[in-house]
């Protein structure tokens, strides 16, 4: 019996020991093991193996990501084939990347067109945030884009805005279509080539049209091209040949360049006189030769640097400027009312100027509310630079960024009929008013954003705004529009990073006022 009592005392004594050390031991566990990481990656869509996210988007990128964000919310993680990055497509997140976080996200990453970018490591559009891109960029924003030298060309642009309007006026008088996207993308490249490096002063009048066709070609391979991407290792192999019709046009660029650079130097050898303006080339030809520069920039870096402002500037303005007239040729009432302004402001005797643009507010608005609908750089690509938290989840340094612009300017949270053309709500007594201060379209209010914002914001975009006000305005003041086959333009939007119109924009214009 005292056995039995023994045995027990034993098991019980063994018993409590058990129940000790397993509470012990989860106690342990709870509170002494590392915090589990509070923040998670941010949500993703149900991926496939090998292609993600690719099933899910259609070839309007800006738009897909735009429908899977209502479901995964502002901040999501996409991935198609090999390439994957972070979407975002709200004002309040678009602020933490543009603003709270700027240093961190200042950077692009590079893409797969990279590859064969003749150019590769000079390349500012792509730069990283450091020495480089810092001094080209204080170089832009200081001489070669800011006010002064602005005004200095004005004349240039009013030269080209007048031939706008010359060759639409033959388009009526033959009675042939006008095919805008054409006329408008010769205005961009000619007033930026006469900028950059007064091509048609070189005493070759082909210059600028050499290089709108070899700009045009850059573009699109580098756009197919950067689709490869999604290849991942396999993209070197260059099945379509692509890469190689890229280097081969980038090769044509560079020696056109490089005659017209040996061209400036000569003028710049026999010296400037007070009355000659310098263009671009000029200016970036004196920062070269000045030994006490920053930084020290190459050949390599003017040429590279000219082709990213040809890239950057010429299709974007031109895009944009098909679309307001699109918008416009849909909407009579608002055509008439910015008609009706213009009439009453500049009058029958001349042409809309740069200097009118503060008197007419309606065209302000015309313009503001195409760049929110249709903004021409819809997916702004930006590179994290440290591992961080953004809107509560975690991003790791090097994951790409896409700030889905053309999402966040049609959030019904920020706007009202987000879908709707209405310029009014640009206009002063509107609720929706952003702010007539100048910073409204350099990305200073983060649910209009059609330049980006901060540091790395759009340098031109000063200078896309005047060409667009004075050109819309002019084709509204003088011509009546009608679309080709009759009906409305089709405002589809073409596919991939871009947003420019699916088909061009071609329409019958009549003169509905002469000022010449
Ligand atoms: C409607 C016309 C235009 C639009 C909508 C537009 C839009 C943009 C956007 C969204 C960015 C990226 C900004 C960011 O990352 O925050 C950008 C960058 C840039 N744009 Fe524009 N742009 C236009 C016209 C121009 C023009 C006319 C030029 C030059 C003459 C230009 C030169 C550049 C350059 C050089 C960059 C790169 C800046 C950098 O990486 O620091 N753009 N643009």
């Amino acid at each position: 019996m005292a056995l039995i009592s023994l045995h027990i005392h034993y098991y019980l004594q063994y018993l409590i020991w058990f129940i000790t050390v397993v509470v012990v031991h989860s106690f342990i566990r709870k509170f002494l093991k590392p915090a589990p990481t509070l923040v998670s990656e941010p949500p993703s869509p149900p991926a496939l193996p090998f292609i993600g996210h690719l099933h899910l988007v259609s070839s309007v990128l800006p738009k897909s990501f735009q429908e899977l964000a209502r479901v995964y919310g502002p901040l999501m993680r996409i991935r198609l084939g090999a390439s994957s990055c972070l979407v975002v497509s709200n004002a309040a997140v678009a602020k933490e990347i543009f603003k709270t976080q700027e240093l961190n996200f200042c950077s692009r990453p590079e893409f797969c067109s990279s590859e064969y970018f003749i150019y590769r490591g000079s390349r500012f559009v792509l730069a990283q945030y450091g020495d480089y891109w810092r001094f080209m960029k204080k170089l832009c924003m200081t001489r070669l884009l800011a006010v002064p030298q602005l005004d200095k060309f004005a004349d240039i642009r009013d030269q080209e805005k007048v031939k706008l309007v010359e060759s639409v006026m033959k388009c009526c008088r033959d009675g042939k279509t006008c095919d805008l996207s054409s006329e408008l993308t010769s205005l961009t490249n000619n007033t930026i080539c006469r900028m950059v490096m007064s091509s048609r002063c070189s005493g070759s009048d082909n210059d600028a049209a050499e290089i709108k066709e070899l700009i045009r070609t850059c573009l699109k391979l580098s756009g197919k091209i950067s689709v490869g991407d999604v290849l991942g290792p396999f993209k070197v192999l260059d099945f379509s040949g692509n890469g190689n019709n890229l280097k081969a046009a980038l090769l044509k660029y560079d020696r056109l360049v490089e005659r017209i650079i040996k061209e400036h130097q000569d003028k710049a050898s026999e010296g400037f006189d007070e009355n000659q303006k310098m263009d671009l080339l000029d200016i970036l030809l004196e920062v070269y030769r000045d030994p006490t520069a920053e930084v020290k920039i190459s050949m390599k870096d003017i040429k590279s640097f000219l082709l990213d402002i040809f890239m950057a500037g010429t299709d974007t303005s031109s895009a944009a400027m098909q679309w307001a007239m699109g918008e416009l040729m849909n909407k009579p009432k608002a055509f008439k009312k910015l008609r009706d302004e213009i009439n009453s402001v500049v009058g029958p005797n001349r042409l809309v100027k740069e200097s009118d643009i503060p008197n007419l507010p309606y065209l302000r608005a015309v313009i503001r509310e195409t760049l929110r609908l249709h903004p021409s750089a819809p997916l702004i690509i930006r590179e994290c630079g440290e591992d961080c938290n953004v809107n509560g989840f975690m991003v790791k340094a090097k994951t790409r960024v896409l700030v889905n612009v053309y999402a966040v300017m049609r959030d019904p949270e920020s706007w009202a009929n987000p879908n709707e053309f209405d310029p009014e709500r640009f206009l002063g007594g509107s609720d929706e008013k952003i702010g007539e201060h100048q910073m409204e379209f350099k990305g200073q209010n983060f649910r209009f954003l059609p330049f980006g914002s901060g540091r790395r914001g759009c340098p031109g975009a000063s200078l896309a705004m005047l060409v667009m006000h004075a050109a819309v305005g002019c084709l509204v003041q003088c011509f009546d529009w009608e679309v080709k086959g009759g009906g409305k333009v089709d405002l589809s939007p073409g596919p991939g990073f871009a947003t420019e119109m699916a088909h061009p924009l071609v329409c019958y214009p009549t003169v509905s006022s002469n000022p010449f």
